[in-house]
């Protein structure tokens, strides 16, 4: 029986079987044809690509890859196209550098919003083909993305179902390796590859194998922050900081209470 990293007595085969149903049952009530989804050649992807596809079979999915030519490397194109492959699932390729490129010629310069806009152009791309084939959009964020707001809003936030949310990264990737994607992927350093360079955990300033810890104690044990601190401040501090400042990314969207 495989356990989770991080959580005791957590069960990934139950987790699969339930994330399945999951998946089949919002296709089913949506009235779709099936879902679409971005596949990067990150493992993320590559688990909603596993389980979409359990749930659904190949037809049931569609899978887009939409790299950057600029900027995207060449064996993440070639993972995400070999994934489809093994599983027998149509993939359409679109390159985002000439969207990208036409919409910077109408935009100020700023390094973090052009990377954000590669996410944005990805969602408008799977809307459109989930508009065009009656299907859903899978999302891809996890529960450790989620907790620390790793993620562009409306960007890869921006999705119909999430099907993985609730698994932390170290989870995805043990239930990735135990559902059969291959080894390269289920290993792969994480990357949402918006500029040059990037790596999530280089970014984030810790690893998520450290972060899952600390976000298990704190959001699924209940155990008080200064508790958790104890063990290392710095770490949690920097932690708790990422969840604090994405607290809009989480929530409903606001709007003011009217004197009716
Ligand atoms: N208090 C508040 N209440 C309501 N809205 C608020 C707000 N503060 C900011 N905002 C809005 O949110 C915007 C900032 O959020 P956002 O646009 O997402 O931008 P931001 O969080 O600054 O950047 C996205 C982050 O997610 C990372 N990312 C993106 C995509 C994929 C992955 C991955 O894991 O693969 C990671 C990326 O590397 C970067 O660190 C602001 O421009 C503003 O519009
Ligand atoms: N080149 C791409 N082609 C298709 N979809 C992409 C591409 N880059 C990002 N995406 C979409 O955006 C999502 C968010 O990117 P992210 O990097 O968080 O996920 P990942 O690559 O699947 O896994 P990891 O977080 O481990 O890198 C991806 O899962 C995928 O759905
Ligand atoms: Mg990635």
């Amino acid at each position: 029986m495989l356990e989770s990293p991080i959580r005791r007595g957590f069960d990934l085969e139950r987790a699969a079987s339930a994330i399945e149903g999951f998946i089949a049952s919002k296709v089913r009530s949506a009235g779709a044809s099936g879902v679409v989804l971005g596949v990067s050649g990150g493992v993320d992807s590559a688990l909603v690509l596993t389980l979409s596809v359990r749930a659904l079979g190949p037809s049931g999915v569609l899978a887009l890859i939409m790299p950057d030519s600029r900027l995207t490397p060449p064996e993440d194109v070639s993972d995400a196209k070999s994934l489809c492959d093994l599983f027998g699932v149509r993939r359409v390729e679109i390159d985002i550098a000439p969207i990208h490129r036409a919409c910077l010629e109408h935009l100020p310069s700023s390094p973090l919003a052009e990377g954000n806009l590669r996410a944005r152009i990805r969602m408008s791309l799977l809307y459109y083909h989930a508009n065009a084939e009656n299907r859903i959009v899978a999302g891809t964020g996890d529960r450790s993305e989620y907790l620390l707001g790793y993620f562009t809003k409306y960007g890869d936030g921006g999705v119909d179902i999430a099907p993985i949310l609730g698994l932390y990264k170290t989870e995805v990737r043990a239930l990735a390796a135990h559902l059969g994607v291959p080894e390269r992927v289920a290993r792969k350093p994480s990357s949402p590859r918006l500029w040059p360079g990037q790596t999530a955990e280089g970014e984030l300033g810790f690893s998520y194998e450290e972060a899952d810890v600390v976000l298990h104690r704190i959001f699924d044990l209940g155990e008080p922050v200064d508790k958790v601190r104890e063990s290392n401040p710095r770490l949690v501090d920097a932690v708790m900081d990422w969840h604090r400042r994405t607290e809009h990314k989480r929530a409903p969207v606001e709007s003011p209470a009217l004197p009716l």
